[in-house]
């Protein structure tokens, strides 16, 4: 929570100045039945007009003065919870990029949405409210409790009788619902979390007819959540009819000894009036304090959940760019990459992904990896883009530590195709310029050309300022692949990765996309992650992954001749010795 705290600092003005603006607006309000009591006992019993007149000028001027008050009020703790709040999701949002795969994959991205988004808005109104009722709402029974006293000692004992009576009520029920209230916050979650993940996959939920056992679980989870949400209902609708019979029990009892008091001419009939006015204003101010402690406590446990990504600290450290030569030790040979000995466990997983890799690559080599689904391919070039760090053993490229070089540095060196082709919203251009903001369109068409991607961007009318939509998803699977590779092309990265990003593109395609890449002035080192042996016979040298070891290493006829894992995919594409399945 101190953590969030700081950011109200910039605020300090505007969170005192609502409150006190609230105070404000609470003294005129008390004063107003004295002032009715006075036009009640000297104007309205001398019927004296100009008495009544000017205090009913006086009446119209207190409302508009606390309307103006309640009006700067507002509009200063808008302010300071807007403001606050904005802070907050900023640095909340810089604080979840800086996080590492390993953080997000235990974080989860649904629930991060949740916290930028519905956390932030519901701290954002349970501070405004704060700010403008945490005064004034105990200022005002109070207040009224000692204006009673002020009007008839003898009739404020009927306050001082009702109101604790009335806080039992009050706070009783409050304290009953606010636990049922995070039950309704916990139901809303769910209902979130089922809505986006049938959003985002709506496609496959048609695609597989699930439209109705989809309907059935969300109408089951909806249940949970109006079940939950009637039930706080009903107990807080109790707070009405109990608090407006004790309400008007008091009255009845005000009105009684008023009327004996009067009698015995020790009271008027304004001071009644006036009393009557400071317990329904004691009752409205008591809901509205009850109303404020559940919205500022659900404001709270939201912004505990804020706060606690904000905890999470990236385990991941990148050196900084100054202390790299200190750090680069190892400089050996002339490999590219080598694994030596890594091995890597989720964390949370019980057995190793990778078991023990060991591998050396030269510059400019092109390496396949293949392997059954679940293998460890993609873990493997993860770990070289140091998404993930290594559990055992160390990844070096150029002879150095991956764990010496900086971000900037190792993000520069390597292009990264990822399996699931995801481009932003914007034009291909833009998309192509992630890769390298200062490319040309001669850069940007030379990797289109790469990409095999150039030819369906020049039939597109606005060519390279074609729009793309969120997610690419204007685009077909294969045309967006192709966007990808071109994206890293753009980089002009020393070490090329293609994780899979070929499986849409027809064979043709894919081998003029493989020769392209081999034909480039530059000397790439290529990584591609493949099903297809086709993908990789040409490759100087494939990994064959199984159950996160290596049974295979070696050329494609090396392979053929040794791995039987190898053989096996290769026989189930091509079918035996070669002859085309
Ligand atoms: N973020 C993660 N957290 C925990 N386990 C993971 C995570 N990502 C992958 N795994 C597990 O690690 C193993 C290897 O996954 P990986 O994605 O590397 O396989 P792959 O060979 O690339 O598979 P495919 O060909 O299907 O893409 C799998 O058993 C998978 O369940």
């Amino acid at each position: 929570m101190k953590k969030l705290l700081i950011y109200l600092r910039d605020y300090k003005k505007e969170s005192i100045l609502a409150p006190a603006f609230k105070m404000l607006e609470a003294t005129f309000d008390l004063l107003v039945p004295l002032v009715m009591a006075a036009i009640i006992n000297t104007g309205i019993a001398n019927k004296d007009k100009g008495y009544i007149l000017s205090h009913c000028g006086l009446l119209i001027l207190l409302g508009v003065i606390g309307l103006t008050c309640s009006i700067t009020a507002q509009y200063f703790a808008a302010k300071a919870s807007v403001g606050f709040c904005t802070k907050v999701r900023h640095v909340l949002f810089s604080h979840i990029q800086s996080l590492g795969f390993a953080e997000m994959d235990k974080l989860g991205t649904s629930t991060l949405i949740t916290r930028m988004t519905s956390d932030i808005n519901q701290v954002q109104s349970g501070l405004n409210l704060f700010l403008r009722l945490f005064l004034r709402s105990p200022f005002i029974v109070f207040g009224s409790i000692v204006m009673a006293f002020i009007v008839s000692p003898k009739a404020a004992v009927i306050f001082v009788v009702t109101i604790p009576l009335l806080s039992i009520v009050v706070f009783g029920i409050m304290l009953i619902t606010m636990p049922l209230y995070r039950k309704v916050q916990g139901s809303l979650d769910g209902i979130l979390g089922i809505t986006r993940e049938n959003l985002t996959g709506v496609r496959v939920i048609r695609a597989f007819g699930r439209e109705e056992q989809e309907k059935d679980r969300f109408e089951e989870n909806n249940g949970l959540l109006v079940r939950s949400q009637l039930l706080v209902g009903k107990i807080s609708a109790l707070m009405n009819p109990l608090t407006y019979v004790m309400i008007n029990l008091a009255v009845v009892v005000i009105l009684n000894t008023g009327a004996v008091q009067i009698h015995l001419g020790n009271m008027q009939q304004g001071d009644v009036v006036a009393l009557v006015n400071y317990m329904n204003q004691i009752l409205i101010e008591l809901v509205k304090l009850a109303n404020l402690i559940i919205q500022v406590t659900k404001a709270m446990a939201c912004a505990e959940r804020v706060a606690s990504v904000l905890n999470v600290e990236p385990e991941m450290e990148f050196s900084c760019p100054e202390n790299n030569a200190k750090n680069r030790k190892t400089g050996t040979s002339d490999e590219e990459v080598a694994f030596d000995h890594v091995s890597f466990t989720y964390g949370g997983a019980g057995a190793e992904t990778l078991s023990n890799i060991h591998f050396t690559v030269k510059k400019g080599q092109t390496v396949g990896i293949i392997g059954g689904t679940g293998s460890g391919k993609s873990t493997l070039v993860n770990l070289l883009a140091r998404f993930y760090d290594a559990t055992d053993g160390q990844i070096r490229i150029g002879g150095h530590d991956i764990r010496s070089y900086s971000r900037e540095e190792l993000r520069g060196k390597i292009g990264m195709v990822m399996q699931k082709a995801q481009l932003f919203s914007g034009t291909i251009r833009s998309n192509l310029l992630w890769g390298n903001p200062g490319a040309t369109d001669e850069m940007l068409w030379a990797a289109l050309e790469t990409a095999q991607a150039a030819e369906f961007v020049q039939k597109k009318e606005k060519q390279l300022d074609e729009p793309v939509e969120q997610g690419g998803r204007n685009l077909s699977g294969g045309q967006k692949q192709r966007l990808t590779i071109a994206r890293a092309l753009v980089e002009d990265p020393e070490i090329l990765i293609l994780d899979d990003s070929a499986s849409a593109l027809d064979f043709a395609t894919d081998a003029a996309l493989r020769k392209a890449i081999r034909e480039l002035d530059k000397e790439m080192t290529v990584f591609i992650v493949s099903q297809r042996t086709s993908s990789l016979m040409h490759a100087d040298l494939i990994l064959v992954l199984d159950d996160g070891k290596t049974v295979g290493m070696g050329t494609h006829e090396e392979l053929l001749g040794n791995c039987p894992v190898y053989q096996e995919i290769y026989e189930s594409q091509f079918g035996k010795a070669g002859e085309t399945a």
